[in-house]
């Protein structure tokens, strides 16, 4: 794969959204309606290497985040680029829902009887518990503030559709937490026979998390009518400022 250098930040920022399964499209739009100043954002799906090598930036959609990961296995070449990508501290990654299962170093099912699996690991020591919000039955919004957000004291609504809650997240000082549930929305801990070791209760309700330029929400953004996380990925991590 050729590596697009970093650097130096064109007019045009072409940012790819994974697009193999899930709600690739609703990025795309909502990432074509930002006027960041000074550039345009071209949002174009991936779905192999040679459209990968075309993108400076990533958005690995909400989905099914096991059919994700099959698929790019079975796409040739597409797996190890991604996890080099994802990997790279260079290179802007967010995950919603099952990105962020995917952005994860490890995740367990919400029951914790099955064995861990490993993630792309591009938000480094974060470890996650697929489903623990529940069924697609519980999905549920909550409309939260979000101080990194423009119009900071306009609550963002977050969406939440059989969402991944935080297992742990290794203290880091690259690592900041911009939204938190309120405790009543929080799902009760892990079962102790956690496939991926001891939680961090404190974690759980830990829903966007930056770690330089990789982001993680296990909300749906890209389904609330509100461009404001794109933009805010996009100034931040994106194009650094
Ligand atoms: N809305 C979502 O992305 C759901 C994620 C899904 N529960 C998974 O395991 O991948």
């Amino acid at each position: 794969m050729t590596i697009q250098p970093a650097e130096e930040l064109p007019e045009t920022i072409v940012i790819g959204v994974l697009a193999l399964q899930g709600a690739f499209i609703e990025h795309i739009n909502y990432l074509q309606r930002l006027r960041p100043a000074g550039h345009t954002i071209r949002a174009i799906p991936v779905k192999n290497v040679e459209e990968l090598s075309q993108v400076r930036a990533l958005v690995i959609p909400g989905g099914e985040s096991t059919v994700i990961s099959s698929l790019a296995f079975l796409t040739t070449g597409l797996l190890p680029a991604l996890l080099e990508f994802v990997q790279d501290p260079s290179r802007a990654v967010w995950g919603t829902c099952a990105g962020m299962i995917l952005m994860a170093e490890e995740d367990g099912v919400g029951g914790g009887r099955k064995k861990g699996v490993k993630g792309w690991a591009g938000m480094k020591g974060l470890k996650v518990w697929r489903n623990l919000y529940g069924t697609q039955l519980e999905s549920f919004e909550a409309p939260l503030l979000v101080p990194s957000l423009s119009s900071p004291s306009k609550p963002f609504n977050t969406i939440f559709i059989r969402a991944p809650a935080v297992h742990s997240l290794s203290p880091s000082t690259a690592t900041e937490i911009l939204a938190t549930l309120p405790s009543d929305l929080i799902p009760p801990p892990p079962p102790s026979d956690s496939p991926l070791g001891e939680s961090n209760p404190d974690d759980l309700g830990k829903v966007m998390i930056k770690q330089g330029k990789k982001m993680v929400t296990s909300f749906h953004p890209e389904l609330s009518g509100d461009t404001r996380v794109h933009e805010f990925w996009v100034e931040k991590c994106v194009l650094g400022r």
